[in-house]
């Protein structure tokens, strides 16, 4: 070890200590431990909302060799090119080997450098098939980093902390499609961008909303309502909830197009009355086989989540499983037996991750499209809707981004 490394200690509760070297923000920390098992994406992972209170560490063993993109960078619609959200949201990486070296034309900085620039904490030369092992087999675990010469900080009880309240958007935002075709209610739960550039992408006139947002009060403007993911308990949620069962018990959105991912499939089930568990260690993965129970097909998916629906607590009168996993057989998905509702726990936008489910996306447009050709039909019999344009929109909701504050 040279003059200037500084040792940190990963410690689980209860459990092992591991002794590294931080390279990163150099303040102590605590969170709950996961770990991911995915090639790539570290810029990704670790500006996805859902990663909020967490250590993450990597079973990929060099991490940080093609750098880090620009935060700066937008597409067409104005989103971010290369992040989930404009910040880090994991507490801390834990990493095998970190490489001080990088390369990548997207680069304009090291890991290193961005952790630091935004406060998080870092230790490479830790045994991570050590940690996996001991958090498989032991389950689910708080953990803490203890930088050298600083106080240990207390355990992280994550589970019992609202979370989707400190990433969910401030005020809702609008993100307009080139050539829309409908108009899509987003519930931001911690929603990642690249969500919004599957809707916004395939025509929606995308509103994002905050988390408590009474859903059953916009619900009308919209031709499809989505649910995102986010972190957490997904018990912790109750305002989306209570506000997502109101939305369902009323018969005037009967027809209304629905889709969770993740944190939002877990909201839908327990809106409906479902339960969700936690799981052992969860499922952080970019290849993880899922079967569509309706066609028979697998897909590999990518994942990122802690809690699972107990798919014994829905209702077989109005639910049946959609998807499970292939792995480990826990439930990966549900879809209503009457109404345009649908829900995924891996995520079809996988990003990173393969594609193979991003269809799934289509399958929610062409409700959307059944929906409008329903109301345009029907509406006599139809509740007062004030259908959302540009014009009027951008007359109610200013911002073009997520408001952080
Ligand atoms: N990616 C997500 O939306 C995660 C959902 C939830 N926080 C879980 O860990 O199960």
């Amino acid at each position: 070890m040279s003059q200037s490394e500084i040792k940190a200690i990963f410690e689980l509760q209860n459990g092992p200590k591991f002794e590294g070297i931080s390279f990163g923000s150099p303040v102590s920390t605590s969170g709950e431990a996961v770990f991911t098992t995915s090639l790539v994406g570290y810029p990704e992972s670790m500006t996805d909302p859902s990663y909020r209170g967490q250590i993450l560490a990597f079973t990929q063993p060099l991490i940080g060799n093609y750098g880090v993109p620009s935060s700066e960078e937008r597409d067409e619609f104005n989103l971010l090119k290369y992040f989930e959200s404009p910040h880090i949201h994991v507490k801390a990486i834990i990493v095998a080997e970190y490489a001080y070296k990088y390369s990548h034309w997207t680069a304009i900085e090291s890991l290193e450098e961005w952790c630091k620039r935004e406060g998080v904490v870092a230790v490479t030369g830790v045994d991570t098939r050590a940690v996996v092992q001991y958090l498989r087999e032991q389950g689910s675990s708080l953990g803490r980093i203890t930088i050298e010469n600083t106080e240990p900080v207390e355990f992280f009880e994550t589970s019992s902390t609202h979370l989707v309240k400190e990433v969910s958007t401030k005020k809702p935002f609008h993100v307009p499609a080139l050539n829309p075709v409908a108009n899509v209610a987003v519930i931001d739960c911690g929603v990642k961008e690249n969500i919004i550039r599957c809707l916004v992408s395939r025509g929606a006139n995308v509103t994002v909303f905050p988390f408590n947002t009474k859903i059953q009060d916009i619900a009308a403007r919209f031709d499809g309502v989505f649910l995102s993911n986010g972190p957490g308990n997904p018990q912790m949620c109750k305002e989306t909830i209570d506000n997502l069962s109101q939305l369902l018990a009323n018969g005037a959105f009967a027809r209304l197009p629905i889709f969770g991912i993740c944190l939002g499939h877990q909201l839908l089930a327990l809106a409906s009355g479902g339960k969700t568990v936690k799981m052992k260690y969860g499922n952080r993965a970019h290849n993880i086989p899922t079967k569509n129970l309706v066609t028979g097909e697998c897909h590999i998916t990518s994942q990122n989540h802690g809690y699972a629906v107990d798919p014994e607590s829905l209702s077989s009168d109005e639910w049946k499983p959609y998807f499970i996993n292939l792995n480990d057989n826990s439930n990966e998905g549900m879809i209503h037996l009457k109404k345009p509702i649908f829900s995924t726990q891996f995520h079809p936008e996988a990003k990173g991750g393969p594609l193979d489910t991003e269809p799934l996306f289509d399958r929610f447009f062409k409700d959307i499209e059944e929906y409008k050709l329903y109301r345009l039909n029907n509406e006599p019999h139809l509740p007062k809707t004030e259908i959302v344009n540009q014009k009027n929109l951008n007359a109610i909701i200013h911002a073009k981004e997520r408001v952080l504050f």
